[in-house]
């Protein structure tokens, strides 16, 4: 094998790759391309990782996932399934999950700018907990449970002033940052107080996220004892927290280059740093609770594109054009992010060029891969770009009116169609067609 396997890929008889004990090539003429194909078994590999490490280790936890990542029908279904929460950011995800049937007590609602309805909407649909991000967000939320003369559980997020390693447009926690309380001014501790002082929220504990794609785990460490410093000063006032939520960002492997830790790894540094700083704080362990998204989706999702043009410039590159691109994965135009890619049909064989691959938008800037290594390839071959399961279907767009890809689901041989891909029709229909004149 050639080829870094994610999950369970595998190249099959046929010399093809194979997901999910399918065969790829099979996948892209039934289904048609750019088509998003998920490795259900390694979901469920991730959360039952997760979930281990938390049971190992005899503590209170919740695990959630953060939607954002991939959101769909489908999905919060396997997640209800595997018995994990979800963070939802909009209304929008908070439909879908409905839709779902998945057990909102278990959500946690986030944004920096939540609107009257969303929140309105969270409450009368029965989301767990909402995770207040600032003040005016307080008031508007004492307003809607007034309203509907209710209570419900609230976080505190908290931006605790650390930079993680990432890219500069996913790095969160940081203070010059528009998310969360932040630490040092004071203001986590003034949210504290306004909240305190509203009944009907009813303050669970603190939330924190440092960013996203991260490979170390200092940043972690020092965000967990920034968080208990803090509630130790809280507790000073008689409250005592119930959850600790230190977020999402532990980093997976796009490429070689990326050499992440296992994701449990990164929860089992958490438990023992949390554990450490609440006995020195002399405080009881609250319920650790994590919210990752790409860790649990990002290296199960691959994309499978058929080649079609090529423009050859001697001495300078060869790009190779297949039928998606910034529509259906825009982060390697917005973060320059890195990928991988073989030929579905022929995974293990040789490289024999070094092409760049483009997609079909009009943008110079629509570029998946610079400079990969690959066999010969053909008008009509398919490609398979690997570690596409965050971040890419989510932020999926219609730019120049591309359809947005269709997803399977494949586990055990079988695959599923989760998300129709998306017709010309489907685009237009909110187009109004009404009057000729031009008002
Ligand atoms: C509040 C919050 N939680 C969780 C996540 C998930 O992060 P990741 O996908 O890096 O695990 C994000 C996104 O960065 C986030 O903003
Ligand atoms: N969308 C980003 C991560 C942001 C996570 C949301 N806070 C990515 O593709 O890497």
């Amino acid at each position: 094998m050639s080829y870094y396997q994610y999950g369970t890929q595998t190249t099959n008889q046929a010399g093809h790759l194979s997901i999910g004990g399918v065969d790829t090539i099979e996948l892209a003429h039934e289904y048609g391309t750019p088509l998003m194909v998920y490795d259900v078994a390694l979901i469920k590999q991730r959360i039952a990782g997760f979930k281990q490490v938390f049971e190992e280790a005899g503590v209170a936890y919740k695990v959630t996932y953060a939607s954002k990542a991939f959101a769909a029908i489908a999905m919060y279904q396997l997640l209800a399934a595997q018995g994990v929460g979800c963070d939802v950011v909009s209304g929008g995800e908070i439909y879908t999950a409905q839709q779902a049937g998945f057990p909102l007590a278990t959500a946690s609602f986030h944004g920096n700018n939540k609107s009257a309805a969303e929140l309105d909407y969270a409450v009368t649909a029965g989301v767990g907990t909402i995770v207040l991000d600032n003040f005016h967000e307080i008031d508007l939320l004492d307003q809607v449970l007034q309203e509907h003369d209710q209570k419900i559980d609230v976080l505190l997020r908290i931006a605790p002033g650390i930079s993680a390693h990432t890219h500069e447009y996913i790095m969160t926690g940081q203070e010059d940052s528009k998310f969360g309380f932040d630490l040092k001014s004071g203001q986590a501790t003034q949210a504290f107080e306004k909240v305190q002082a509203l009944p009907r929220l009813n303050l669970r504990g603190v939330h924190c996220h440092i960013g996203s794609q991260i490979f170390e785990t200092k940043g972690f460490e020092m965000a967990a004892k920034a968080m208990i410093d803090l509630l130790a000063q809280w507790a000073k006032t008689g409250f005592t927290a119930e959850v600790l939520n230190l977020g999402g960002g532990f980093g997976v492997r796009y490429t070689a280059a990326d050499q992440p830790l296992a994701p449990q790894e990164y929860v089992r540094d958490i438990i023992a740093i949390v554990k450490k700083e609440a006995t020195t704080a002399n405080l009881p362990l609250p319920e650790i609770w994590i919210e990752p998204g790409r860790s649990m989706v990002a290296e199960a999702g691959t994309s499978l594109y058929t080649v079609g043009s090529r423009k050859d410039l001697p001495g300078i590159r060869s790009y190779v054009a297949v039928d998606g691109g910034m529509g259906d994965n825009i982060r390697p135009a917005l973060y320059e992010a890195k990928y991988n890619a073989v030929l579905a049909n022929d995974p293990d064989g040789a490289a024999v060029e070094t092409v760049s691959i483009a997609g079909k938008y009009c943008e110079s800037g629509d570029m998946l891969i610079w400079d990969l290594p690959l066999p010969q390839s053909q008008p009509g071959d398919v490609l398979a770009m690997f570690v596409t399961g965050a971040y890419g279907y989510s932020m999926a767009s219609n730019y120049n009116r591309n359809p947005r890809p269709a997803v399977v689901f494949v586990e055990n041989g079988q695959s599923r169609l989760i998300i129709k891909r998306e017709t010309y029709a489907d685009m237009a229909h909110l187009d109004l067609n009404e009057s000729p004149s031009h008002l």
